[in-house]
């Protein structure tokens, strides 16, 4: 799988998009989520992917199983690299949602790799004890859902840079550790909690990297894009 940082498309509009990838003169790998996929539907995948980017579509399925089942199957069709759900969906949940996919994905083509969603990279401990009434460490959570995703046979997680090493112990290094959280040394955390730069992600042990508004809020994206890999690629 392409292992070059994820550039997180969080646009309103397909205008907003395609004048972002007009920075880019190759295709890369771009992350579509709930913001940009509830306004312009399926079509933007299949225009995006047109240009030749990968695609991680983002959109944390988290219902019953034969609901996530059945919309996994259709999302199957629309050819993405990466997909997911919210791991706290549970295993048959998960079981459903691969099931989908399997189903979904058109004979001789590649089915997409799916990941669950541990903790969410804007969750502290103290708010995941108080809000979700989970009285573990943040770190044996994830490691929690790490397992069970696991259980279900996914192929990986979401979780923080700092989950990804202790979660490719538990689960073994091919298991997939996604982490979004990355902003360039120094920059701005905005609503992130657990946070951690292209580098030490890499020395943590992240598979993937997810980089939003550190490249699409740059002066210069094409040069901030560049640096998040300069350093990703440094270890
Ligand atoms: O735990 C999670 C899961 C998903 N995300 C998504 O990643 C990007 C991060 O954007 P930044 O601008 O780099 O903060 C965003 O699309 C989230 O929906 C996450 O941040 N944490």
């Amino acid at each position: 799988m392409n292992t070059k940082p994820i550039i997180a498309l969080d646009f309103p509009s397909e205008k907003e998009v395609f004048q972002f990838l007009s920075n880019f003169n190759e295709p890369i790998f771009v992350k579509i989520g709930m913001e940009l996929y509830l306004q312009e539907g399926p079509s933007i995948v299949q225009k995006v992917k047109e240009q030749g980017h990968d695609i991680f579509l983002d959109l944390k399925l988290h219902d019953i199983p034969n609901t996530v089942r059945s919309a996994m199957k259709g999302l199957a069709r629309l050819g993405v690299d990466l997909v997911n759900v919210h791991a706290a969906g549970g295993i048959d949940m998960m079981r459903g949602a691969l099931e989908g996919l399997e189903a979904g994905t058109p004979a001789g083509k590649e089915r997409a790799k799916l990941i669950a969603v541990t903790q969410l990279t804007s969750t502290t401990e103290e708010q995941m004890q108080n809000e979700q009434m989970i009285s573990l460490s943040l770190l044996d959570s994830v490691l929690h859902y790490a397992r069970i995703t696991k259980e279900a046979g996914l192929d990986g997680v979401v979780c923080s840079v700092h989950e990804a090493g202790q979660i490719g112990e538990a689960c073994g290094q091919e298991f997939l550790r996604v982490t979004p959280g990355i902003r360039l040394p120094g920059g701005e955390a905005h609503d992130q909690k657990r946070i951690a730069t292209p580098n030490g992600a890499k020395a943590s042990g992240s598979s993937l990297i997810v980089v939003g508004r550190a490249i699409t809020g740059a002066a210069d994206p094409a040069a901030a894009y560049k640096k998040v890999c300069d350093l990703w690629e440094e270890n």
